[in-house]
């Protein structure tokens, strides 16, 4: 089966309970980004994230996501992973999912970096004997060395998150989603970073990415969408 996202007319609305409509009312004339705030036929208050998003992405498209502010990008990537479900339209993906959002989630503190490995590779969707082949690989370019025997809680932010970047940029999949492009770690593991994420994006079919950078956008991504109050208002190659 080929490889391929396609969005017809993707809408996603967050239902915010427990907020004052009528003093909520006043201050939105002022507001200049972020999703478009209304209310439900309940009169509940409700926040439209994304507003009838429609593209189709086939193998070797990297597309790029960009916007102010609550304009819709990381929504839009968390429905591509799965994470929500669109409200209205339609969402069809074909192939398998690899999402480099939040990397450190589900990390367990209290267990040590190699138990994460294999905890973090199940929740990726990862065989245990598939981990097992990859561990070795992740310990080396963590660069932990003994560490990886301790509880990740004795470890540094920045040795966290070199953990969590060597896991989830091990995974291959068909379609990858980013939001930013990735940068971790001290100035050395940073070089590498760099290099790993960049094999990894080039031997991956489809790239969905999020940025706020031109210059990454224009070096990584084929395509560029601009959103806008959860639209799409401007695209180009
Ligand atoms: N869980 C949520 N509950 C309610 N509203 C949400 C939720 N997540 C996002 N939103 C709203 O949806 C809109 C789009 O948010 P989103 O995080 O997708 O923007 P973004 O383009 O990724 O922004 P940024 O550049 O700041 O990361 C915003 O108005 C935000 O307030």
């Amino acid at each position: 089966m080929s490889v391929s996202i396609i969005a017809d007319n993707v809408t996603v609305d967050f239902p915010i309970y427990s907020t004052p409509h009528r003093s909520l009312k006043k201050s939105l004339l002022k507001i200049a980004t972020g999703g478009r705030i209304s209310s439900d036929a309940g009169g509940a208050v409700v926040v439209r994230a994304l507003d009838g998003i429609s593209f189709e992405l086939k193998e070797g498209d990297r597309l790029g996501l960009t916007g102010h502010n609550g304009s819709g990008k990381s929504t839009l990537l968390r429905v591509l992973a799965g994470v929500y479900e669109p409200t209205g339209g339609s969402l069809s993906v074909q192939g398998r999912i690899a999402s480099l959002l939040d990397i450190s989630i589900g990390m367990d503190h209290e267990a040590s970096g190699l138990e994460n490995i294999f905890l973090r590779g199940i929740l990726l969707g990862l065989s245990k004997s598939d981990i097992q082949k990859k561990t070795e690989e992740i310990i080396n370019f963590s660069g932990l060395g003994d560490f990886i025997d301790l509880p990740v809680r004795t470890y540094s932010s920045g040795m966290t998150m070199r953990l969590a970047f060597s896991i989830a940029t091990s995974v291959e999949a068909d379609i990858l989603l980013m939001d930013e492009w990735l940068s971790v770690g001290d100035a050395d593991f940073v070089k590498k970073a760099e290099d790993r994420l960049k094999a990894l994006v080039n031997k991956t079919p489809i790239l969905v990415m999020a940025s706020h950078s031109p210059e990454i956008l224009k070096e990584v991504c084929s395509r560029v969408m601009r959103l806008e109050k959860g639209k799409i208002c401007l695209e180009g190659g």
